[in-house]
């Protein structure tokens, strides 16, 4: 299943990858549905009843992905109405929708509340306020979680770090049980969880369990105080392996968490999982435009670039690259393999042994997380199209943008 070379071709499910890319050009995001959807029974096999898995629509939102995971029951966690807009598009169902973020309008309140989405993870007391005036104004009772920030470590890279005191994130751990207490008191707020999200990335589970027992403490005592919660919600943050990482065993993470869970009754679990549905499930696909021999370094140069794929410029993120033809003739060697963009922060891979020529096609691996959704039209450059690989078929899930997409809106002064 999933990516593997059989005859030398490296192919997702069973269609040909290099097929692919002659067909409908580079840069191509490819995705494989099968795997999005064993990754998604990972979890939801795994999960006790009652429960709710809501997937983070930022990791990869295209309707396509959207639709396959609304099919197997998926709630969803967006940040914003235009990812609400895609669950509802996509048929997703809005009461399985939380909606979380730091800076939520009143518009986007008001969007969500006339949806009757599942529940707002609150992040501060002023967006409680903001949201018991709204939900006022339409003559409803607004759902709520807040978001803790539990000051847990997640040893994740410091830009996908959440669950510290020093991020922007959730309401401090000291302030918590007043701020229940306060939306408790709120007549337009209905209290019915607390959630957290500690990070991203997480290659050990320990940081979750931690927080959850932290979690599992705040509730027993709003609890005691005749405070309702009804769900916890862990967050995201699940990682995959990249290199040659152990990724957490899922099984044994949601085993370990439900345990935990057991010393409260009645008390739902969710979880906000993104890269562990999609990260694996996508490959972008890349041409090389050159070989450059430096004085010091030698180039692959590519026509994928940070603004398709952003990961490796921002976090120094590591993607295996491979050759989709194993044996064609070129021999391995040491390459930076860099992108169009002017930028010296362009970069897919640095010093990567690769067997490969001009107008070959390479494979960067694990891309279907945070790939797509990140990327932007830098330099003028049309967004890469995407694909998703179902058995031998391959669907055109998103075009390829036109030059004229780019400057759509624009208008020259009178
Ligand atoms: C609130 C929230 N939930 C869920 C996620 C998904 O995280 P991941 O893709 O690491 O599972 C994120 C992103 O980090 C997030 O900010
Ligand atoms: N964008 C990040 C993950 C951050 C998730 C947002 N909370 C990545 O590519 O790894």
């Amino acid at each position: 299943m999933s990516f593997h070379y059989e005859q030398q071709q490296l192919r997702a499910e069973s269609v040909v990858l290099g097929e692919l890319a002659q067909r409908f050009g580079t840069p191509l995001y490819v995705y494989s549905k099968a795997l999005i959807e064993a990754n998604w029974r990972a979890f939801s096999e795994h999960w006790p009843s009652p429960h709710q898995l809501c997937y983070a629509v930022k990791a990869n939102s295209n309707l396509a992905v959207l639709n396959v995971l609304a099919k197997l029951g998926a709630g969803f966690d967006i940040v914003s109405v235009g990812e609400l807009e895609r669950v509802i598009k996509a048929g997703g169902e809005a009461k399985k929708v939380v909606f979380s973020g730091v800076a939520k309008s009143a518009a986007e309140m008001a969007t969500a509340l006339n949806y009757g989405i599942g529940c707002f993870n609150v992040e501060s007391v002023a967006e409680l306020h903001r949201l018991n005036e709204v939900a006022g104004e339409h003559g409803v009772q607004a759902p709520v979680s807040l978001r803790v920030n539990p000051n847990v470590d997640a040893q994740t890279h410091p830009y996908i770090a959440t669950g510290l005191r020093a991020n922007k994130f959730g309401i401090a751990m000291e302030q918590a049980a007043d701020a229940f207490r306060e939306a408790a008191s709120l007549p337009n707020i209905n209290v019915i969880g607390a959630d957290c999200h500690i990070g991203s990335q997480l290659l050990n589970t320990a940081p979750f369990l931690d927080a959850a027992d932290i979690m599992l403490n705040l509730i027993m005592e709003l609890r005691s105080e005749g405070i309702e919660i009804s769900h916890l919600d862990m967050g995201g943050g699940v990682g995959i392996a990249y290199q040659q990482e152990q990724s957490p065993d899922i099984g044994a993470y949601l085993t370990a968490l439900r345990e935990r869970c057991e010393r409260v009754d009645n008390l739902t679990l969710m979880l906000e999982p993104g890269r562990a549905i999609v990260g694996n499930a996508g490959v972008l696909l890349t041409k090389v435009e050159y070989l450059k021999p430096g004085s010091e370094k030698q180039f692959m140069l590519v026509d994928a670039g940070m603004n398709d794929l952003l990961r490796p410029s921002l976090y120094q993120a590591w993607h295996d690259i491979k050759p989709v033809k194993q044996a064609t003739g070129a021999s391995s060697q040491l390459y930076d393999v860099v992108g169009p963009v002017c930028e010296t922060g362009d970069f897919l891979g640095h010093a990567r042994h690769i067997a490969a020529e001009q107008g070959d096609i390479l494979a960067v691996m694990n891309a279907g997380a945070y790939g797509f959704t990140m990327s932007s039209n830098y330099n003028s450059r049309p967004r890469a199209a995407e694909i998703m690989v179902s058995g031998a078929t391959a669907h055109v899930i998103r075009e390829r943008e036109t030059l004229q997409d780019l400057w759509k809106g624009e208008q020259l002064l009178p």
